[in-house]
Protein backbone atom coordinates (compact mmCIF):
# COMPACT_ATOMS: atom_id res chain seq x y z
CA UNK A 1 0.00 0.00 0.00
CA UNK A 2 1.06 3.32 -0.86
CA UNK A 3 2.53 5.94 1.92
CA UNK A 4 -0.51 8.57 2.56
CA UNK A 5 -0.03 11.90 1.11
CA UNK A 6 0.24 13.64 4.39
CA UNK A 7 0.82 11.81 7.49
CA UNK A 8 0.47 13.71 10.91
CA UNK A 9 1.53 11.72 14.16
CA UNK A 10 0.85 13.14 17.65
CA UNK A 11 0.95 17.35 17.12
CA UNK A 12 0.52 19.01 19.82
CA UNK A 13 1.17 22.60 20.12
CA UNK A 14 0.11 25.36 23.59
CA UNK A 15 0.90 29.18 23.45
CA UNK A 16 2.22 29.76 27.44
CA UNK A 17 -1.38 27.81 29.40
CA UNK A 18 -3.51 27.00 26.19
CA UNK A 19 -3.05 23.81 24.39
CA UNK A 20 -4.36 24.81 21.05
CA UNK A 21 -3.65 21.39 19.63
CA UNK A 22 -3.63 18.16 21.59
CA UNK A 23 -1.81 14.79 20.28
CA UNK A 24 -3.65 14.72 17.34
CA UNK A 25 -2.74 12.05 14.37
CA UNK A 26 -4.53 11.59 10.97
CA UNK A 27 -3.50 10.47 8.00
CA UNK A 28 -4.57 12.12 4.03
CA UNK A 29 -4.35 9.86 1.01
CA UNK A 30 -3.88 10.52 -2.35
CA UNK A 31 -7.00 12.13 -4.17
CA UNK A 32 -8.87 12.86 -0.91
CA UNK A 33 -10.56 16.18 0.08
CA UNK A 34 -10.41 16.12 3.51
CA UNK A 35 -12.23 18.78 5.62
CA UNK A 36 -11.05 20.50 9.18
CA UNK A 37 -13.55 21.58 10.86
CA UNK A 38 -14.19 22.65 14.10
CA UNK A 39 -15.77 25.61 16.60
CA UNK A 40 -13.62 29.29 17.05
CA UNK A 41 -10.70 28.30 18.61
CA UNK A 42 -10.69 24.78 18.38
CA UNK A 43 -7.12 24.80 17.03
CA UNK A 44 -7.35 24.05 13.14
CA UNK A 45 -5.31 26.96 11.99
CA UNK A 46 -2.82 26.44 14.68
CA UNK A 47 -2.36 22.67 13.46
CA UNK A 48 -2.59 24.06 9.43
CA UNK A 49 0.61 26.25 10.82
CA UNK A 50 2.44 23.27 12.50
CA UNK A 51 1.74 21.52 9.19
CA UNK A 52 3.25 23.65 7.16
CA UNK A 53 6.49 24.68 9.01
CA UNK A 54 4.77 28.19 9.57
CA UNK A 55 4.77 27.14 13.77
CA UNK A 56 7.17 24.37 14.67
CA UNK A 57 4.85 21.87 16.76
CA UNK A 58 5.88 21.25 20.14
CA UNK A 59 6.07 17.33 19.50
CA UNK A 60 4.67 15.09 16.89
CA UNK A 61 5.52 14.63 13.17
CA UNK A 62 4.56 15.46 9.93
CA UNK A 63 5.11 13.39 6.78
CA UNK A 64 4.90 14.28 3.33
CA UNK A 65 4.22 10.63 0.78
CA UNK A 66 6.84 9.44 3.57
CA UNK A 67 9.52 11.71 3.99
CA UNK A 68 9.18 13.66 7.55
CA UNK A 69 8.98 17.79 6.58
CA UNK A 70 8.01 18.36 10.30
CA UNK A 71 8.98 22.32 10.82
CA UNK A 72 10.19 22.42 7.14
CA UNK A 73 9.81 25.94 5.60
CA UNK A 74 7.07 26.88 3.15
CA UNK A 75 9.64 27.22 0.11
CA UNK A 76 11.35 23.42 0.66
CA UNK A 77 7.26 22.25 1.23
CA UNK A 78 6.51 23.61 -2.22
CA UNK A 79 9.35 21.81 -3.90
CA UNK A 80 7.90 18.55 -2.33
CA UNK A 81 4.41 19.75 -3.98
CA UNK A 82 2.87 20.83 -1.17
CA UNK A 83 1.06 24.30 -1.31
CA UNK A 84 -1.81 26.76 0.46
CA UNK A 85 -3.85 29.54 0.02
CA UNK A 86 -4.63 32.09 3.18
CA UNK A 87 -7.32 33.03 4.52
CA UNK A 88 -6.18 36.68 3.50
CA UNK A 89 -5.96 36.87 -0.34
CA UNK A 90 -2.71 36.65 -1.59
CA UNK A 91 -3.31 38.51 -5.35
CA UNK A 92 -1.01 41.86 -6.12
CA UNK A 93 -4.35 43.92 -6.69
CA UNK A 94 -2.76 46.29 -9.27
CA UNK A 95 -1.46 43.40 -11.29
CA UNK A 96 -3.82 41.85 -14.12
CA UNK A 97 -5.38 38.44 -13.46
CA UNK A 98 -2.77 37.24 -16.10
CA UNK A 99 -0.08 38.43 -14.28
CA UNK A 100 -0.53 37.50 -11.12
CA UNK A 101 -1.00 34.09 -12.06
CA UNK A 102 2.21 34.01 -14.33
CA UNK A 103 3.64 35.27 -10.73
CA UNK A 104 2.64 32.59 -9.02
CA UNK A 105 3.84 29.85 -11.96
CA UNK A 106 7.42 31.58 -11.72
CA UNK A 107 7.39 31.64 -7.81
CA UNK A 108 10.20 28.22 -7.68
CA UNK A 109 11.81 29.99 -10.14
CA UNK A 110 14.41 32.68 -9.26
CA UNK A 111 14.02 35.70 -6.86
CA UNK A 112 11.05 38.30 -6.19
CA UNK A 113 12.37 40.69 -8.06
CA UNK A 114 13.19 38.43 -11.23
CA UNK A 115 9.54 37.45 -10.66
CA UNK A 116 8.19 40.44 -11.14
CA UNK A 117 10.29 41.91 -13.58
CA UNK A 118 11.54 39.35 -15.60
CA UNK A 119 10.28 38.39 -19.18
CA UNK A 120 7.87 36.15 -18.83
CA UNK A 121 8.55 32.97 -20.73
CA UNK A 122 5.96 31.65 -23.23
CA UNK A 123 5.24 28.04 -21.58
CA UNK A 124 4.55 29.86 -18.54
CA UNK A 125 2.12 32.23 -20.27
CA UNK A 126 0.28 29.34 -22.45
CA UNK A 127 0.34 27.90 -18.72
CA UNK A 128 -1.53 30.45 -16.88
CA UNK A 129 -3.66 31.06 -19.54
CA UNK A 130 -5.29 27.28 -19.39
CA UNK A 131 -5.72 27.83 -15.49
CA UNK A 132 -7.25 31.14 -16.48
CA UNK A 133 -9.43 29.08 -18.99
CA UNK A 134 -10.39 26.54 -16.08
CA UNK A 135 -11.54 28.64 -13.90
CA UNK A 136 -14.09 30.51 -15.99
CA UNK A 137 -11.95 34.09 -15.70
CA UNK A 138 -11.09 34.47 -19.58
CA UNK A 139 -12.96 37.36 -20.00
CA UNK A 140 -11.21 39.17 -16.64
CA UNK A 141 -7.29 37.89 -17.81
CA UNK A 142 -6.15 41.23 -18.59
CA UNK A 143 -8.35 43.25 -15.74
CA UNK A 144 -6.40 44.55 -12.13
CA UNK A 145 -6.87 41.92 -10.09
CA UNK A 146 -7.70 44.55 -7.45
CA UNK A 147 -11.01 45.77 -9.55
CA UNK A 148 -12.40 41.73 -9.59
CA UNK A 149 -14.99 40.75 -7.11
CA UNK A 150 -14.14 39.54 -3.84
CA UNK A 151 -14.79 36.14 -4.83
CA UNK A 152 -13.47 36.18 -8.26
CA UNK A 153 -10.14 37.62 -6.53
CA UNK A 154 -10.83 34.35 -4.42
CA UNK A 155 -10.68 31.94 -7.84
CA UNK A 156 -7.21 33.77 -8.91
CA UNK A 157 -5.64 32.92 -5.23
CA UNK A 158 -6.43 29.64 -5.93
CA UNK A 159 -5.19 29.31 -9.54
CA UNK A 160 -1.94 30.76 -8.53
CA UNK A 161 -2.12 28.16 -5.60
CA UNK A 162 -2.52 25.59 -8.40
CA UNK A 163 0.06 27.16 -10.64
CA UNK A 164 3.41 25.16 -9.06
CA UNK A 165 1.84 22.28 -10.05
CA UNK A 166 1.31 20.91 -6.21
CA UNK A 167 -0.01 16.95 -5.36
CA UNK A 168 -1.31 18.29 -2.11
CA UNK A 169 -2.86 22.30 -1.40
CA UNK A 170 -4.19 22.94 1.77
CA UNK A 171 -6.87 25.10 1.33
CA UNK A 172 -7.82 28.20 4.25
CA UNK A 173 -11.51 29.02 4.50
CA UNK A 174 -11.91 29.39 0.97
CA UNK A 175 -15.52 29.84 1.16
CA UNK A 176 -14.74 32.91 3.60
CA UNK A 177 -16.28 36.09 2.06
CA UNK A 178 -17.45 34.42 -1.02
CA UNK A 179 -20.98 35.16 -2.29
CA UNK A 180 -23.04 32.26 -3.06
CA UNK A 181 -23.20 31.94 -6.88
CA UNK A 182 -19.67 32.43 -6.40
CA UNK A 183 -19.13 29.81 -3.92
CA UNK A 184 -21.05 27.41 -6.54
CA UNK A 185 -18.26 27.66 -8.89
CA UNK A 186 -15.43 27.49 -6.68
CA UNK A 187 -16.78 24.33 -5.44
CA UNK A 188 -17.57 22.89 -8.30
CA UNK A 189 -14.12 23.85 -10.06
CA UNK A 190 -12.22 22.54 -7.16
CA UNK A 191 -14.33 19.34 -7.77
CA UNK A 192 -13.42 19.04 -11.36
CA UNK A 193 -9.65 19.73 -10.51
CA UNK A 194 -9.50 17.24 -7.91
CA UNK A 195 -11.48 14.85 -10.92
CA UNK A 196 -8.75 15.94 -13.38
CA UNK A 197 -5.52 16.04 -11.41
CA UNK A 198 -5.85 13.54 -8.57
CA UNK A 199 -4.14 16.45 -6.55
CA UNK A 200 -5.33 16.39 -2.60
CA UNK A 201 -6.91 19.12 -0.70
CA UNK A 202 -7.23 19.69 3.23
CA UNK A 203 -9.81 22.50 3.46
CA UNK A 204 -10.45 24.13 7.03
CA UNK A 205 -14.09 25.87 6.46
CA UNK A 206 -16.57 27.09 8.55
CA UNK A 207 -18.90 27.15 5.91
CA UNK A 208 -20.92 23.77 6.68
CA UNK A 209 -22.70 23.47 3.51
CA UNK A 210 -20.06 23.91 1.46
CA UNK A 211 -17.08 21.66 3.49
CA UNK A 212 -20.06 18.91 3.67
CA UNK A 213 -20.95 18.62 -0.29
CA UNK A 214 -16.95 19.77 -1.15
CA UNK A 215 -15.21 17.29 0.77
CA UNK A 216 -15.40 13.05 0.79
CA UNK A 217 -13.67 12.73 4.44
CA UNK A 218 -14.22 15.07 7.71
CA UNK A 219 -12.10 15.73 10.86
CA UNK A 220 -13.45 17.90 13.56
CA UNK A 221 -11.53 19.78 16.14
CA UNK A 222 -12.71 20.66 19.38
CA UNK A 223 -10.68 22.41 21.89
CA UNK A 224 -7.48 20.99 20.28
CA UNK A 225 -8.02 17.60 19.96
CA UNK A 226 -9.87 15.37 17.30
CA UNK A 227 -13.69 14.42 18.63
CA UNK A 228 -14.84 12.64 15.40
CA UNK A 229 -13.56 11.78 11.58
CA UNK A 230 -15.80 10.04 8.87
CA UNK A 231 -17.83 10.80 6.00
CA UNK A 232 -20.29 14.23 5.73
CA UNK A 233 -23.22 12.15 6.62
CA UNK A 234 -21.67 10.75 9.42
CA UNK A 235 -20.49 13.47 10.87
CA UNK A 236 -23.79 15.32 10.61
CA UNK A 237 -25.16 13.12 12.36
CA UNK A 238 -22.77 12.80 15.21
CA UNK A 239 -23.67 13.63 18.92
CA UNK A 240 -20.45 14.45 19.77
CA UNK A 241 -20.17 17.46 17.08
CA UNK A 242 -23.72 18.86 17.20
CA UNK A 243 -22.96 19.14 20.87
CA UNK A 244 -19.48 20.69 20.35
CA UNK A 245 -20.88 23.13 17.95
CA UNK A 246 -23.69 24.22 19.91
CA UNK A 247 -21.63 23.99 23.26
CA UNK A 248 -19.37 26.47 21.62
N1 LIG B 1 -0.11 33.12 18.55
C1 LIG B 1 -0.93 32.76 19.54
N2 LIG B 1 -0.68 33.13 20.82
C2 LIG B 1 -1.49 32.76 21.84
N3 LIG B 1 -2.60 32.00 21.67
C3 LIG B 1 -2.90 31.60 20.42
C4 LIG B 1 -2.09 31.96 19.30
N4 LIG B 1 -2.64 31.42 18.18
C5 LIG B 1 -3.74 30.75 18.59
N5 LIG B 1 -3.89 30.87 19.93
C6 LIG B 1 -4.96 30.24 20.73
O1 LIG B 1 -4.98 28.86 20.41
C7 LIG B 1 -6.32 28.39 20.35
C8 LIG B 1 -6.57 27.79 18.97
O2 LIG B 1 -6.60 28.87 18.04
P1 LIG B 1 -6.71 28.64 16.47
O3 LIG B 1 -6.61 29.97 15.82
O4 LIG B 1 -5.76 27.59 16.03
O5 LIG B 1 -8.21 28.07 16.35
P2 LIG B 1 -9.13 27.97 15.04
O6 LIG B 1 -9.88 26.70 15.18
O7 LIG B 1 -8.33 28.15 13.82
O8 LIG B 1 -10.11 29.20 15.27
P3 LIG B 1 -10.97 30.04 14.19
O9 LIG B 1 -11.96 29.08 13.62
O10 LIG B 1 -11.62 31.09 15.01
O11 LIG B 1 -10.01 30.58 13.17
C9 LIG B 1 -7.22 29.57 20.69
O12 LIG B 1 -7.50 29.49 22.08
C10 LIG B 1 -6.36 30.76 20.38
O13 LIG B 1 -6.72 31.88 21.17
Amino acid sequence: MTAPILSIRNISKSFGGIHAVRDVSFDVHQGEILGLIGPNGSGKSTLFNSILGQLPPDNGTVEVKGTPVTGMRASKLNRLGVGRTFQQLSVFPQMTVLENIIVAGQEHKGTLTSRLFGPPDAGLTAAADQMIEFFRLTHLRDTPAGSLSFGQQKLVDVAMAFMAGPDLVLLDEPAGGVNLTMLAHLKERLIAYNAEHGTTFVVIEHNMEFVMSLCTRIVVLAEGAIIAEGTPAEIRANQTVIDAYLGG
